[in-house]
C-alpha cells in the first residue's frame, strides 16, 4: 500500500481531471492564489496592454494550429496535442496550462514568489534547500496513485525511502529498492523540493543540471514534469524558482533563453519552429528564444507542448510518442556597481558621449560570465507492442533509445564502481548522444522514476526500478562553467548596446550640428535617417530589457517583453538598415562617378581621330628628322658651302637677314651716288677756282710788274709783303687742310653711313662747296701768299689781314678784290 508523507494532502488518483471538476489540489491552488497580494492584480492588468516590439512571435490567444510534422502518425489523433494539453478539446485530460491568456494567469515573478512563499514546492528561495550528494545522481521514485480503489502492487516505506513488492513476506534485495525519495502523492510540490529544487539552484549558480522522468507509459512522467495548471509540474515550478532566484540575487545580472526539442523516431525537431529542418546534435540547441518573464516562458512551453507528438495508445489516451527536452540556458555575471545599476534600472543613466541624455537599463560590468544549462527531459514511455502499426514503430524507436540509455547508464555505473573505462555507447541513440555531456559527469542529474502501481505492470515497474538502481551508481563531477565574454550572449548584447549608443550619440551630434553631407540629404534620406535613429533607440531599449536583474524581474515594467524574443544571431534591424543606407550611398556615389566618366568620355575625340592625329604628328616629326639629317649630311659633305636645300624656317630666317642686308646696300648705293655727285661738283668748282687763280695770278703779276704794288705798299700804313710761294702756295695749303677735315668725317662702314644717312635732312642741307665759301673763304683769302717781284716771299697771315682791318678799319679782301671776284666764281 502506498503511503503518504505525514502532513501532506492525500490525493486520490484522478487521471482525467477536467477543469470543471475541482480537485483537492485545484482547491489548494485557488486558495493560494486567493492569498496573492494586491500588486499581482495590478501587474496582471497592466501586462495585458503590453506590446512586445522585438518579439518575432505573435501572442495569439488561440492555440496554434500547426502543420503536421513529417513522419508524424497519419492516423488521426483523438485530440490535438494543443487542444488536449490546453484543456479545450478534451476536458477529460489534464491541461498543462489554462487556455485563457497566459497573462490572465500568474504572469509575473511577484505573484509567483508571494504565492509560494512558505510553500515547500518552490518559488521561495529562502526556503532551505535539501542537501544532496553532488557526486551521485539524485534518484526519486514516484508511484502514481491507483485508479479507483484497486490495490497497488507496491508497498512504500516513506521514512526509509524504500519500496518493495506488496505481498512478499520478506523483501529481498531483488524486489526491495531504496532511493533518495519516494513519492506517492498527486501533489508535486514535495517532489519538486527534494528532487529538482537543489538542481535548479545549482543551475542558477553555474552548474549544468538535468532532471528527467523515466518510466513506462502512463506512469506519470508528463504529469510529473509538466503537470497541470491545477498542479504544476517540475518545469513550471523550476521556471518560477529561476525568476525567484534572480530576484533574490541583486549582485548579478542574467540573460535567460529557452529551447524546446523533441526526439521523435530518432530525429531531433525544434518544437518552437515546427516547420524548420531537423537539428543536428553537434549544432546544439535549435532556435533559442530569450525570455524575460514567466509569461514568456509559459508561451514557449505552450507552443512546444502544442507541437509535441502524442497519440492515443492502449495504455494512455495522450501518450508521448517522443522524448522532449526543454532547455534553459542561463548566462550571468557580477554587476560591477550595484548601487549605480539600481539607479540605472529605475531612472536611466547618464551615458558618456551620449549628449547628456538618459539611457535606460543597467550598466553591465565585469568580464567573467557564467553559463549553465538546465535540461528538463520528459522521456517517452517504454511500452509493449500494440496492435497499431504506427504505434509499434514509434514504440520500437522509443524502446531502442531507452535500452541504449539503460546500457549507457549501466556501463557508466560499472566503470565508476570498478574503476574501468569501458566504451560507453552514447552514439547508439540520439537521446544518449544528446545527454552525453551530462551523463559523462559534467552535470547535476536528478531522475524521477515513475511507476504504474498496477499489478499488471509489475514487470515494467521492476525494470524501471532496476534502471533507477543502476543510475544511482553513476558518478558525477559537475563543474561550473565560466566562459569568455565574446561567447556569451549577454556580453554580445552588452557590446551591441554600447555600440548602438555610440552610433546614436554620433547621429544626435550630427542632427544638432548638421554637416554638409547631412544638409545635402534628400527628404527621403532624412526620413530614413530619422527612422534609423528611432530604430536605434528602440533597439537599445529592447536589448537592455533582455538583461534581467533583481530590480527588473517582477518590477511590473510594461515594456518588458512578455513574449519570448527570438534570438537574432545575425544583424539587428538597425544594423541591416545601416547596411542598406551605406549601400545606397555607395550606389549613388558610384552612379555619379559613372556619369562623370561618361561625360568626360563623350567630350574626348574619337579614338580613331586621336590615332590619325598621332600618326600625322609622327609622320611630320619623321619628315623633319629626315630633312635635318639631310641638312646635316650636306654640311658635312660640303663644309662651308651653303646647303642646296634648307628647311623653310631656316630659309625664312636667312631671307629676313638678306632683306635687311639688301636695304643696307641700297642705302649705301644712294649715299655713294650722292657722294659722287658732290665730288663732281667740287671738281668742277676746283677747276673754276684754278682758272680764277690763274687769272688772278696773271693780274697780280701784271700788277706787280707795273710797280703798283710798291706804291700802294708805300702809301699803305702796312707794308704788304707777298708770302713765299705766292698765292699758289696759299691755295695748296688750304686744300690740304680741307682734305684733312674731310678725312676725319669719312665713313668706312655702312653702319656709320647709315647713321649719317639717317640724318638725311642734314645731309640734304649741307651747303655746297661754293655756298660754304662766301665769307669764310674770302676771310681765308687773307692767307694767300703772293710772290714779290724781288723774289722775296712774304706771307699774309690772317693776322695781317686782321691787322690791316684793325689798322685802317677800311681794307678787307672784298674791298681789295671787289665783289666781282665772288660773282665770277659763282658763275
Ligand atoms: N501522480 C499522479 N497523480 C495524479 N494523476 C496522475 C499522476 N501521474 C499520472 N497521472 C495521470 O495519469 C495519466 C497518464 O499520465 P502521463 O501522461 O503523465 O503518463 P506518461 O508517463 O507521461 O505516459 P506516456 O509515456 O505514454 O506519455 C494522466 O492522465 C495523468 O493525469
Amino acid at each position: 500500500m502506498a503511503s503518504t508523507p505525514a502532513g501532506k494532502r492525500p490525493t486520490p488518483f484522478t487521471p482525467r481531471v477536467t477543469r470543471s471538476t475541482a480537485t483537492t489540489s485545484e482547491r489548494d491552488l485557488s486558495a493560494r492564489l486567493a492569498r496573492t497580494p494586491a500588486p499581482v492584480s495590478s501587474i496582471l492588468s497592466s501586462t495585458k496592454k503590453y506590446k512586445a516590439p522585438l518579439s518575432m512571435e505573435s501572442r495569439t490567444r488561440k492555440p496554434p494550429t500547426l502543420p503536421s510534422v513529417p513522419g508524424s502518425p497519419s492516423k488521426s489523433r483523438p485530440t490535438s496535442r494543443a487542444g488536449s494539453r490546453m484543456g479545450t478539446a478534451s476536458p477529460a485530460l489534464t491541461p498543462m496550462f489554462p487556455q485563457h491568456d497566459v497573462e490572465d494567469s500568474v504572469v509575473d515573478f511577484q505573484s509567483v514568489g508571494v504565492d509560494l512563499t512558505g510553500d515547500e514546492h518552490g518559488g521561495d528561495v529562502t526556503f532551505p534547500i535539501p542537501e544532496v550528494d553532488v557526486g551521485k545522481v539524485m534518484v526519486s521514485v514516484r508511484v502514481r496513485p491507483q485508479i479507483r480503489s484497486v490495490p497497488t502492487a507496491w508497498t512504500v516505506l516513506p521514512n526509509e525511502n524504500t519500496i518493495h513488492l506488496s505481498g512478499t513476506a520478506a523483501p529481498t534485495p531483488a524486489n526491495k529498492f531504496t532511493f533518495d525519495t519516494i513519492h506517492t502523492s498527486s501533489y508535486t510540490g514535495q517532489l519538486y523540493t527534494t528532487a529538482a529544487r537543489p538542481h535548479v539552484h545549482a543551475f542558477m549558480s553555474g552548474y549544468n543540471a538535468v532532471v528527467f522522468a523515466y518510466g513506462q507509459t502512463a506512469s506519470g512522467k508528463t504529469y510529473t514534469l509538466s503537470g497541470s495548471d491545477e498542479e504544476p509540474g517540475i518545469i513550471p515550478r523550476a521556471i518560477r524558482e529561476i525568476f525567484a532566484f534572480i530576484r533574490a540575487t541583486p549582485s548579478r545580472e542574467y540573460l535567460l533563453r529557452c529551447s524546446y526539442l523533441e526526439i521523435y523516431n530518432e530525429t531531433i525537431h525544434d518544437l518552437l519552429a515546427p516547420g524548420a529542418k531537423t537539428i543536428e546534435i553537434q549544432g546544439g540547441a535549435g532556435g533559442d528564444v530569450v525570455v524575460t518573464s514567466l509569461a514568456s516562458v509559459r508561451e514557449v512551453l505552450r507552443r512546444g507542448e502544442g507541437n509535441r507528438r502524442t497519440a492515443s495508445t492502449d495504455w494512455n489516451e495522450r501518450s508521448s510518442r517522443s522524448h522532449s527536452v526543454f532547455r534553459v540556458v542561463c548566462e550571468s555575471r557580477e554587476r560591477g556597481d550595484r548601487s549605480s545599476c539600481d539607479d540605472d534600472a529605475s531612472t536611466g543613466r547618464q551615458t558618456p558621449g551620449y549628449g547628456g541624455r538618459q539611457t535606460p537599463g543597467p550598466r553591465l560590468r565585469g568580464s567573467s560570465v557564467q553559463s549553465s544549462v538546465l535540461s528538463l527531459i520528459d522521456l517517452a514511455g517504454s511500452e509493449k507492442a500494440t496492435s497499431d502499426k504506427e504505434r509499434t514503430k514509434e514504440g520500437r524507436y522509443i524502446n531502442t533509445s531507452l535500452l541504449t540509455l539503460g546500457t549507457v547508464i549501466s556501463t557508466l555505473a560499472e566503470n565508476a564502481a570498478k574503476g574501468k573505462s569501458d566504451h560507453i555507447p552514447y552514439r547508439n541513440s540520439k537521446l544518449t548522444r544528446m545527454l552525453q555531456p551530462s551523463l559523462a559527469g559534467n552535470a547535476r542529474i536528478s531522475v524521477v522514476c515513475t511507476l504504474n502501481p498496477d499489478a499488471s505492470a509489475v514487470g515494467e515497474s521492476m525494470s524501471t526500478l532496476q534502471f533507477a538502481r543502476r543510475i544511482k551508481g553513476v558518478h558525477l563531477n559537475a563543474q561550473k562553467k565560466e566562459i569568455v565574454d565574446t561567447d556569451a550572449l549577454i556580453e554580445r548584447y552588452r557590446k551591441e548596446i554600447e555600440d548602438l549608443k555610440t552610433r546614436l550619440a554620433e547621429r544626435e551630434k550630427e542632427a544638432d550640428a548638421p554637416s554638409v553631407r547631412t544638409r545635402r540629404l534628400s527628404a527621403r534620406e532624412q526620413l530614413d535617417e530619422s527612422k534609423a535613429m528611432t530604430d536605434l533607440n528602440s533597439r537599445i531599449k529592447q536589448l537592455t530589457k533582455l538583461i534581467l536583474t533583481s530590480q527588473t524581474v517582477g518590477s511590473g515594467d510594461e515594456s518588458r517583453p512578455g513574449s519570448p524574443v527570438k534570438i537574432d544571431f545575425d544583424m539587428s534591424p538597425y544594423q541591416l538598415q545601416q547596411e542598406l543606407l551605406g549601400a545606397r550611398l555607395q550606389i549613388e556615389s558610384q552612379s555619379n562617378q559613372i556619369l562623370s566618366l561618361e561625360a568626360s568620355l563623350a567630350a574626348k575625340p574619337a579614338l580613331s581621330d586621336i590615332d590619325e592625329d598621332k600618326d600625322k604628328m609622327i609622320a611630320d616629326q619623321a619628315q623633319r628628322i629626315r630633312e635635318l639629317e639631310g641638312v646635316t649630311r650636306m654640311y658635312e659633305e660640303k663644309l662651308g658651302e651653303a646647303p642646296q636645300f634648307v628647311p623653310e624656317e631656316l630659309e625664312k630666317e636667312w631671307q629676313t637677314k638678306l632683306d635687311a642686308e639688301r636695304r643696307v646696300v641700297a642705302e649705301k648705293d644712294a649715299w655713294a651716288k650722292e657722294l659722287v655727285r658732290q665730288l663732281e661738283k667740287e671738281k668742277k668748282m676746283r677747276l673754276q677756282l684754278e682758272e680764277e687763280r690763274k687769272a688772278l695770278a696773271a693780274f697780280v703779276s701784271k700788277f706787280d710788274s707795273l710797280g703798283l704794288g710798291l706804291l700802294s705798299a708805300a702809301s699803305s700804313p702796312v707794308k704788304v709783303m707777298p708770302s713765299p710761294g705766292g698765292a699758289s702756295a696759299a691755295f695748296a695749303g688750304r686744300r690740304e687742310a680741307r682734305q684733312q677735315s674731310a678725312g676725319e668725317t669719312s665713313f668706312d662702314s655702312p653702319m656709320r653711313m647709315s647713321l649719317d644717312l639717317s640724318m638725311s635732312s642734314k645731309f640734304g642741307a649741307h651747303p655746297s662747296l661754293l655756298e660754304q665759301t662766301p665769307e669764310e673763304d674770302w676771310t681765308e683769302l687773307g692767307d694767300v701768299s703772293f710772290e714779290t717781284e724781288g723774289g722775296q716771299e712774304s706771307k699774309w697771315s690772317s693776322r695781317v689781314g686782321k691787322g690791316l682791318r684793325v689798322a685802317s678799319g677800311k681794307f678787307t679782301p672784298r674791298e681789295i678784290f671787289g665783289a666781282s671776284v665772288k660773282e665770277n666764281v659763282r658763275s
